[in-house]
């Protein structure tokens, strides 16, 4: 097994800092009030959506511009959308999305990230060569990939990439994605707990119409 710096884990441990984070202004639901984030059951954005608009409907998305477009549109009230994570940093594209729309920032919310190697029936450490997730969710266990050998495999989300694995099982494939993504979709858990750092959180913005 490689080591952590032969990697180059610690070059992508930087942590960033100094978000502010806005009151807790909760407005309580009227009617059916929808909240739009990007992937599937089990995904972060779904987690976060549950945790910081608890009684809102969450509505699962493709891509992270149908979230803003689903926001700017009417189409939901709020929008959950993953900004900055503590190990991987800015996720690449968002903020330019959030700019280009008439959508603000209303609250930021700080979700702990977990992930775990999720498998297909059968599959192993032994078994598993490539792990599919999200690239920053890829960049948050880099380090520890790299160590055993494991390829990275891009993937628009992390729910959608263990629905994909149950729905085509290959021993030879894991997923990095959460508990709840491996129970939505009936996916073992490998290895727990395989990002670099414990103390790993994403920052959401709560976003809403200008
Ligand atoms: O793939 C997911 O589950 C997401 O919600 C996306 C996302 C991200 O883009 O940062 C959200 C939180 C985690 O940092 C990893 C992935």
């Amino acid at each position: 097994m490689r080591s952590a710096a032969e990697c180059g884990a610690g070059a992508r441990c930087r942590r960033r800092g100094g978000a502010a984070r806005h009151g807790g202004r909760r407005d309580p639901p009227r009617g059916v009030s929808v909240v739009a984030y990007q992937g599937a059951p089990g995904a972060f954005g779904h987690a976060a959506c549950l945790r910081f608009l608890p009684g809102w409907t969450p509505l699962a998305l493709a891509r992270f511009e149908d979230v803003v477009a689903a926001v700017a549109d009417g189409a939901a009230e709020r929008g959950m959308l993953p900004a900055e994570n503590s190990i991987a940093g800015a996720v690449p594209g968002v903020a330019d999305m959030v700019a280009a729309r008439p959508v603000v920032v209303r609250a930021r919310h700080d979700l702990p990230i977990e992930l775990h190697l999720l498998g297909a029936a059968g599959a192993s450490l032994a078994t598993i060569r490539r792990v599919a997730s999200h690239p920053v969710a890829l960049a948050q266990c880099a380090g520890w990939l790299c160590a055993r050998g494991l390829a990275p495999e891009p993937a628009t989300n992390t729910a959608l990439a263990a629905l994909a694995l149950a729905g085509a099982p290959d021993p030879a494939l894991g997923v990095a994605a959460s508990e709840n993504a491996a129970e939505a979709y009936g996916l073992a858990i490998v290895a727990r707990d395989i990002h670099d750092r414990a103390d790993n959180l994403t920052t959401f913005w709560e976003i809403e119409r200008a």
